[in-house]
């Protein structure tokens, strides 16, 4: 009798201990008995039955394992250690973590069987029987013998047989009992070294030539470099060059990339440079799709793999190198459960593997600048534009006083006339959608508010809807106000929506793009957007947050910026860097091929240092004023936080929970606790939200810390009273 410790999907900070005839391999699933259900567990440890104690455990305490799943494990030891790794640094369950790592055909209960099949090819071998034919085998089956010969040697996939002998004589002589199909296990092992064919490249600037050397000198060992290049500066173009010695070296590549920077176009160019398929994972992809990359991946059989946020959990059989493109990126981070940062747990994983981690964009985020700045990364630079593209020239925008028309200063409106005279694009930036963030009433100054998250109802005009943009809660447009049932209701401030509807009656022979979620709601509809705007259909585009990732819009050669008011004086400590990478992502979409290029920054605040610095130094400059900041402040990336959210429908509950974490963080471990206070915002779906702030001046401190506080809400009553979560290295307060 085995005692089986395994990780089981539940909240619970622990293993559970279960009972099998056999030792179990770490790795393998079980499907265990849990109160009344059943789940899919991992064998974490398994040992023999020794002591008394658990002699009397078996007798009848413990359950045993229901079913075994996989023969041998099919989830690596390089995965459990990195998942029990993340348990520990996230303080996050172990069976939820792994669980979460995992694609979902493991998380569920499907047979090995099936789950091999998706990668398992049919072959074909030969049998004594068919080597004994071989002298015997009658002249006129010529093909027969030729195929049985080519057998003799090794089995061939069925696929590659096929390619040379018709099906009739392979079932010649399956039918005689010649040779016999069957399913060849997936080996791991590399074999598409000699299928790459290497695309054409262009030859590398100086800049870019350097970094690729650095980078390529020491791709035995960890090192984690900044690629830190102005947009359009040719950053893929290095992953391009230095990616290549990885493959051609037999070793695999991963690169992360944003959310929505995964269009098919970044594919296709990793395609076409390497002549060998890429393996795609992001959220729309299938979970069999997921499984075989999944798998594919882990055999060695796939060179590069291109994903977002989770593909940082795929298995590899030899990884070479990591990318992660855009490192500033906040959908790195996930939000809910397991809340792991994907750029930091890809320096985790590249240090335990020895491999180099490549982390480039124009705009770094604090936390890697500063590690660039002071050693621990190496800095690489590439100051200037690819391909001889110009920079560009970045303009503030006065407001205060200027006459405008819808939302665009009178100035910027003969500026945009002009470059879309001249045969090129402009694009407009605001990043709030629908037709007005509120609906008031001209009369009483009522208005329309959630009723779940006391938040106002943006107002959709073409659909004839109110939603709450934070709780997706949705009505009908009313005809009169609620309160004083005056009709006048109104517009108050400028969405994407109303802009396009401006834009049109200003420009009205131009064709207008629209870029936003409500314009774009399918994925197809968002790269059929774009490849029309690559074709020149439009002229003019309105877009939100989706326009300013990565894409390269040749003939784009003015950027218009709406409004950033609100982000200048935001209670967020990371509102200024967020704002400022912003502005000059979305200044990088402007003149990125021959044309040159400018951008307008719209404010009514010409003076705040922010806008000034960004405007005249650039991001680098801000950066480096922030983090100065930041270091007198002694806030991240100079301290460590994290935030322990809570929320109820009533408000007093939650306030009492998250005092009473605050009451349990030891004080010598901590520089500061700040709350309970309420998130940006407030209420949502019905429930009053608060946070604490924890913030210590090691991992070490608030690690422990933390777990002080851990311990002392699950005993607690109160926190029961609410629903709360931890998070590690928290960036959202809202
Ligand atoms: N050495 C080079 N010579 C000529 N053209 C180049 C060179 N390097 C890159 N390019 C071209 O310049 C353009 C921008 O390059 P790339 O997409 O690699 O830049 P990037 O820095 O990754 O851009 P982004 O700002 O979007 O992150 C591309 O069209 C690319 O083909
Ligand atoms: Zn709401």
């Amino acid at each position: 009798m085995y005692l089986i410790q395994a990780a089981v999907p539940v909240p619970l900070r622990q293993l559970f201990t279960y009972t099998h005839d056999s030792s179990l391999e770490h790795g393998v699933r079980v499907v265990v008995p849990f109160g009344k259900r059943e789940l899919v567990g991992i064998v974490m440890e398994s040992k023999p039955v020794g002591s008394d104690q658990e002699k009397a455990a078996t007798d009848g305490t413990l359950k045993a394992v229901q079913c075994v799943l996989d023969t041998k494990p099919l989830i690596p030891d390089e995965l459990l250690s990195l998942g029990k790794w993340l348990s520990d640094y996230y303080l996050h369950p172990i069976g939820d973590t792994l669980l979460t790592m995992l694609p979902s055909w493991l998380r569920k209960n499907k047979s090995e069987q099936e789950i091999m099949s998706l990668v398992n090819q049919q072959a074909l071998k030969i049998l004594p029987e068919g080597k004994d034919a071989l002298s015997t085998i009658p002249a006129n089956a010529k093909q027969q013998k030729r195929l049985l010969n080519a057998l003799r040697e090794k089995s061939a996939l069925l696929s590659d047989v096929k390619q040379r002998f018709s099906n009739a004589v392979i079932n010649a002589l399956v039918d005689k009992q010649w040779a016999v199909q069957y399913q060849q296990n997936l080996e791991a092992k590399v074999d598409w070294q000699d299928k790459l064919t290497l695309g054409n490249k262009p030859i590398a600037s100086r800049e870019q030539g350097a970094a690729i050397g650095v980078i390529t000198s020491q791709l035995t060992t960890f090192s984690v470099s900044l690629l830190d290049g102005v947009t359009g500066s040719g950053k893929t173009e290095v992953y391009l060059q230095v990616i290549e010695t990885v493959l051609l070296r037999g070793r695999q590549v991963l690169v992360l990339v944003p959310e929505i920077g995964l269009t098919p176009q970044t594919v296709e160019r990793f395609e076409r440079r390497f002549g060998h398929p890429v393996g795609v994972l992001h959220s729309k992809v299938s979970d069999k799709k997921r499984m075989q990359i999944w798998l594919a991946a882990k055999s060695g059989k796939l060179p590069l793999i291109i994903g977002t946020r989770s593909a940082i959990f795929t298995p590899f059989y030899q990884l070479g190198l990591i990318v992660v493109d855009e490192e500033h990126d906040d959908s790195f981070k996930q939000q809910d459960g397991l809340r792991y940062h994907a750029r930091d747990l890809a320096a985790v994983r590249a240090q335990r593997l020895g491999v180099p981690l490549v982390l480039g964009s124009a705009t770094p985020s604090l936390e890697t600048l500063n590690n660039a700045l002071n050693g621990r990364y190496q800095h690489l630079h590439l100051s200037a534009r690819a391909g001889g593209a110009n920079p560009v020239s970045q303009y503030i925008q006065d407001m205060r006083n200027h006459p405008v028309q819808g939302g665009i200063a009178e100035h910027l409106i003969e500026k945009m006339q002009q470059h879309i005279q001249a045969g090129n694009q402009v694009l407009v930036f605001l990043n709030r959608r629908g037709f007005s963030p509120v609906l008031l009433c001209h009369a009483c100054g009522h208005v329309e508010m959630c009723h779940r998250c006391d938040r106002p109802m943006t107002w959709h005009k073409a659909k004839r809807q109110l939603k709450c943009h934070h709780c997706d809660a949705q009505r009908g447009v009313p005809n009169r106000c609620d309160h004083c049932h005056s009709d006048s209701l109104i517009a108050d401030g400028l969405g994407t929506e109303q802009l396009e509807q401006a834009l049109q009656g200003l420009f009205p022979s131009v064709s207008i793009a629209r870029i936003d979620r409500d314009a774009t709601r399918t994925k197809d509809a968002l790269e059929k957007r774009f490849d029309e705007i690559r074709a020149g259909k439009h002229q003019l585009l309105v877009g939100t947050q989706i326009v300013a990732k990565g894409h390269h819009f040749p003939d784009v050669t003015m950027v218009v910026i709406v409004d950033v008011d609100s982000a200048l004086f935001s209670a967020d400590l990371r509102a200024a860097e967020k704002l400022a990478q912003l502005v000059t992502q979305l200044a990088g979409r402007a003149g990125r091929a021959e044309k040159p290029g400018e951008m307008w920054l719209q404010t009514h605040h010409p003076g705040h240092p922010i806008v000034q610095e960004l405007i005249h130094n650039g991001y680098a400059h801000v950066a480096r004023g922030l983090l100065a900041e930041r270091q007198s402040a002694n806030v991240i990336p100079f301290s460590v936080q994290a935030i322990v959210k809570a929320e109820s429908h009533e408000q007093y509950k939650v306030q009492k929970a998250l005092q009473l974490a605050r009451s349990a963080l030891p004080p010598a471990h901590i520089i500061s606790a700040i709350g309970p206070v309420q998130t940006l915002i407030e209420k949502k779906q019905g429930r009053y939200r608060m946070m604490l702030i924890v913030r210590a001046s090691s991992r070490k401190a608030l690690n422990l810390a933390l777990r002080h506080l851990l311990s002392a809400m699950t005993a607690s009553k109160e926190a029961k009273q609410v629903r709360w979560s931890l998070d590690v290295d928290a960036i959202d307060l809202t």
